[in-house]
Protein backbone atom coordinates (compact mmCIF):
# COMPACT_ATOMS: atom_id res chain seq x y z
CA UNK A 1 0.00 0.00 0.00
CA UNK A 2 1.42 3.30 -1.06
CA UNK A 3 2.44 6.26 1.87
CA UNK A 4 3.10 9.68 2.10
CA UNK A 5 3.64 12.37 5.02
CA UNK A 6 5.90 15.31 5.35
CA UNK A 7 8.47 16.26 7.57
CA UNK A 8 9.51 19.80 8.63
CA UNK A 9 12.43 20.50 10.73
CA UNK A 10 13.78 23.98 11.76
CA UNK A 11 16.73 26.24 10.82
CA UNK A 12 18.65 26.60 14.41
CA UNK A 13 21.44 28.90 16.27
CA UNK A 14 23.64 27.74 18.93
CA UNK A 15 26.52 28.47 20.91
CA UNK A 16 24.31 31.22 22.32
CA UNK A 17 26.38 33.49 24.51
CA UNK A 18 27.66 31.37 27.91
CA UNK A 19 25.87 28.24 26.42
CA UNK A 20 28.83 27.07 24.19
CA UNK A 21 27.63 23.55 22.89
CA UNK A 22 24.95 23.60 24.97
CA UNK A 23 22.40 26.37 24.10
CA UNK A 24 20.30 26.31 20.72
CA UNK A 25 17.28 28.04 19.43
CA UNK A 26 14.73 26.72 16.98
CA UNK A 27 13.75 29.24 14.08
CA UNK A 28 11.21 30.07 11.83
CA UNK A 29 12.78 28.83 8.86
CA UNK A 30 12.10 25.13 8.02
CA UNK A 31 13.40 22.56 5.91
CA UNK A 32 10.30 20.23 4.34
CA UNK A 33 10.43 16.76 3.26
CA UNK A 34 7.97 15.48 1.23
CA UNK A 35 8.13 11.45 1.35
CA UNK A 36 5.68 8.83 -0.64
CA UNK A 37 6.49 5.06 -0.91
CA UNK A 38 4.75 3.64 -3.17
CA UNK A 39 5.97 -0.11 -4.26
CA UNK A 40 4.19 0.18 -7.85
CA UNK A 41 6.35 2.40 -8.84
CA UNK A 42 9.92 0.25 -7.74
CA UNK A 43 10.73 0.34 -11.41
CA UNK A 44 11.55 4.31 -10.81
CA UNK A 45 13.75 4.05 -8.07
CA UNK A 46 15.45 0.92 -9.27
CA UNK A 47 18.42 2.74 -10.65
CA UNK A 48 19.27 3.94 -6.91
CA UNK A 49 20.96 1.65 -4.98
CA UNK A 50 19.36 2.36 -1.90
CA UNK A 51 16.05 2.54 -3.86
CA UNK A 52 15.38 6.38 -2.97
CA UNK A 53 15.30 9.02 -5.64
CA UNK A 54 15.91 12.15 -4.26
CA UNK A 55 14.98 15.56 -5.29
CA UNK A 56 15.10 19.37 -4.77
CA UNK A 57 12.91 22.25 -5.58
CA UNK A 58 14.52 24.70 -7.37
CA UNK A 59 14.48 27.92 -5.04
CA UNK A 60 16.30 25.07 -2.61
CA UNK A 61 19.98 26.41 -1.08
CA UNK A 62 21.84 24.03 -2.07
CA UNK A 63 19.93 23.31 -5.10
CA UNK A 64 23.09 22.79 -7.77
CA UNK A 65 25.79 21.48 -5.41
CA UNK A 66 24.20 18.61 -2.68
CA UNK A 67 24.33 15.49 -4.00
CA UNK A 68 21.41 13.35 -5.28
CA UNK A 69 22.63 9.91 -4.66
CA UNK A 70 21.52 8.20 -1.66
CA UNK A 71 24.20 7.32 -0.13
CA UNK A 72 26.44 10.84 -0.94
CA UNK A 73 23.63 13.15 0.16
CA UNK A 74 23.26 14.48 4.09
CA UNK A 75 19.60 13.77 4.85
CA UNK A 76 19.35 10.08 3.01
CA UNK A 77 22.85 8.94 4.07
CA UNK A 78 22.00 9.84 7.83
CA UNK A 79 18.85 7.63 7.42
CA UNK A 80 20.41 4.90 5.57
CA UNK A 81 22.71 4.66 9.07
CA UNK A 82 19.94 4.66 11.28
CA UNK A 83 18.24 1.74 9.37
CA UNK A 84 21.51 -0.74 8.76
CA UNK A 85 22.21 0.24 12.68
CA UNK A 86 18.65 -1.48 12.76
CA UNK A 87 19.52 -4.38 10.04
CA UNK A 88 17.65 -2.43 7.24
CA UNK A 89 19.38 -2.37 4.21
CA UNK A 90 17.86 -0.31 2.20
CA UNK A 91 14.86 2.36 2.03
CA UNK A 92 11.64 0.63 0.88
CA UNK A 93 11.54 0.23 -2.91
CA UNK A 94 9.77 3.21 -4.40
CA UNK A 95 10.73 5.83 -1.89
CA UNK A 96 10.93 9.67 -3.14
CA UNK A 97 12.01 12.39 -0.67
CA UNK A 98 11.50 16.07 -2.44
CA UNK A 99 13.49 18.22 -0.38
CA UNK A 100 12.48 22.00 -0.08
CA UNK A 101 15.25 23.56 1.95
CA UNK A 102 15.21 27.65 2.74
CA UNK A 103 17.98 27.22 4.84
CA UNK A 104 21.49 28.68 3.72
CA UNK A 105 24.34 26.14 3.61
CA UNK A 106 27.06 26.97 6.01
CA UNK A 107 26.01 30.04 7.33
CA UNK A 108 25.94 29.43 11.19
CA UNK A 109 21.88 28.48 10.69
CA UNK A 110 22.20 24.85 10.88
CA UNK A 111 21.56 23.47 7.79
CA UNK A 112 23.26 20.09 8.92
CA UNK A 113 21.75 20.04 11.87
CA UNK A 114 18.24 20.21 10.23
CA UNK A 115 19.38 17.98 7.69
CA UNK A 116 20.70 15.33 9.86
CA UNK A 117 17.67 15.55 12.29
CA UNK A 118 15.31 15.27 9.11
CA UNK A 119 17.25 12.03 7.78
CA UNK A 120 17.00 10.12 11.38
CA UNK A 121 13.36 11.04 11.53
CA UNK A 122 12.84 9.77 7.84
CA UNK A 123 14.70 6.35 8.94
CA UNK A 124 12.35 6.14 11.44
CA UNK A 125 9.08 6.55 9.58
CA UNK A 126 9.94 4.43 6.79
CA UNK A 127 11.20 1.82 8.92
CA UNK A 128 8.15 2.24 11.35
CA UNK A 129 11.17 2.12 14.16
CA UNK A 130 8.81 3.69 16.87
CA UNK A 131 11.62 5.55 18.38
CA UNK A 132 11.36 8.96 20.69
CA UNK A 133 12.52 12.23 20.19
CA UNK A 134 15.11 11.28 23.10
CA UNK A 135 16.37 8.03 21.50
CA UNK A 136 16.57 9.76 18.19
CA UNK A 137 19.01 12.58 18.85
CA UNK A 138 21.38 9.76 19.74
CA UNK A 139 21.68 8.42 16.10
CA UNK A 140 21.73 12.41 14.98
CA UNK A 141 24.74 12.70 17.89
CA UNK A 142 26.52 9.85 16.07
CA UNK A 143 27.00 12.35 12.80
CA UNK A 144 26.83 15.40 14.08
CA UNK A 145 28.77 15.20 17.45
CA UNK A 146 27.67 18.80 18.81
CA UNK A 147 24.34 18.26 20.66
CA UNK A 148 23.09 21.97 20.07
CA UNK A 149 21.52 22.58 17.10
CA UNK A 150 19.86 19.36 16.74
CA UNK A 151 18.10 19.22 20.22
CA UNK A 152 16.96 22.78 19.39
CA UNK A 153 16.30 20.74 15.69
CA UNK A 154 14.53 17.70 17.15
CA UNK A 155 12.79 19.24 19.89
CA UNK A 156 11.95 23.22 18.45
CA UNK A 157 11.99 26.37 20.88
CA UNK A 158 15.28 27.30 23.03
CA UNK A 159 17.37 24.05 24.41
CA UNK A 160 20.19 23.52 26.67
CA UNK A 161 21.37 19.96 26.24
CA UNK A 162 25.01 18.39 27.08
CA UNK A 163 26.55 14.94 26.06
CA UNK A 164 25.90 12.39 29.10
CA UNK A 165 29.08 9.73 29.55
CA UNK A 166 27.67 6.14 28.14
CA UNK A 167 27.31 3.40 30.52
CA UNK A 168 29.60 0.49 29.74
CA UNK A 169 26.61 -1.62 28.37
CA UNK A 170 25.84 1.36 26.21
CA UNK A 171 29.52 1.31 24.67
CA UNK A 172 29.33 -2.48 23.89
CA UNK A 173 27.97 -2.10 20.04
CA UNK A 174 30.96 -0.38 17.85
CA UNK A 175 29.99 -1.57 14.50
CA UNK A 176 29.11 1.20 12.19
CA UNK A 177 27.48 -0.43 10.01
CA UNK A 178 27.91 2.03 6.87
CA UNK A 179 31.66 1.91 7.41
CA UNK A 180 33.65 5.45 7.66
CA UNK A 181 30.70 7.03 6.75
CA UNK A 182 29.15 7.86 9.86
CA UNK A 183 30.49 10.48 11.33
CA UNK A 184 30.41 14.04 9.51
CA UNK A 185 34.14 14.08 10.17
CA UNK A 186 34.78 12.13 7.70
CA UNK A 187 31.73 13.28 4.72
CA UNK A 188 33.48 15.83 2.45
N1 LIG B 1 19.32 20.21 3.16
C1 LIG B 1 20.52 19.67 2.97
N2 LIG B 1 20.68 18.68 2.08
C2 LIG B 1 21.88 18.11 1.88
N3 LIG B 1 23.02 18.47 2.49
C3 LIG B 1 22.92 19.46 3.39
C4 LIG B 1 21.69 20.10 3.68
N4 LIG B 1 21.91 21.03 4.62
C5 LIG B 1 23.22 20.98 4.90
N5 LIG B 1 23.85 20.06 4.16
C6 LIG B 1 25.29 19.72 4.18
O1 LIG B 1 25.87 20.34 5.32
C7 LIG B 1 26.88 21.29 4.92
C8 LIG B 1 26.82 22.53 5.81
O2 LIG B 1 27.17 22.17 7.13
P1 LIG B 1 27.98 23.17 8.11
O3 LIG B 1 28.09 22.50 9.44
O4 LIG B 1 29.22 23.59 7.39
O5 LIG B 1 27.09 24.47 8.20
P2 LIG B 1 25.69 24.76 8.89
O6 LIG B 1 25.16 23.52 9.52
O7 LIG B 1 24.82 25.41 7.87
O8 LIG B 1 26.06 25.86 9.93
P3 LIG B 1 26.35 25.75 11.53
O9 LIG B 1 26.76 24.30 11.82
O10 LIG B 1 27.49 26.68 11.74
O11 LIG B 1 25.09 26.16 12.18
C9 LIG B 1 26.53 21.60 3.48
O12 LIG B 1 27.66 22.01 2.75
C10 LIG B 1 25.99 20.27 2.96
O13 LIG B 1 27.05 19.40 2.64
N1 LIG C 1 28.37 24.19 19.02
C1 LIG C 1 28.61 23.81 17.67
C2 LIG C 1 27.58 24.48 16.79
C3 LIG C 1 27.62 23.94 15.41
O1 LIG C 1 27.27 22.56 15.41
C4 LIG C 1 30.01 24.23 17.26
O2 LIG C 1 30.55 25.16 17.83
O3 LIG C 1 30.55 23.62 16.34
Amino acid sequence: MARAFKIKVPASSANIGPGYDVLGVGLSLFLELEVTIDSSLAHETNDDPNNCILSYTKESEGYSTVPLRSDANLITRTALYVLRCNNIRNFPSGTKVHVSNPIPLGRGLGSSGAAVVAGVILANEVAQLGFSKQRMLDYCLMIERHPDNITAAMMGGFCGSFLRDLTPQEMGKTRNPIGRGASRTFWG
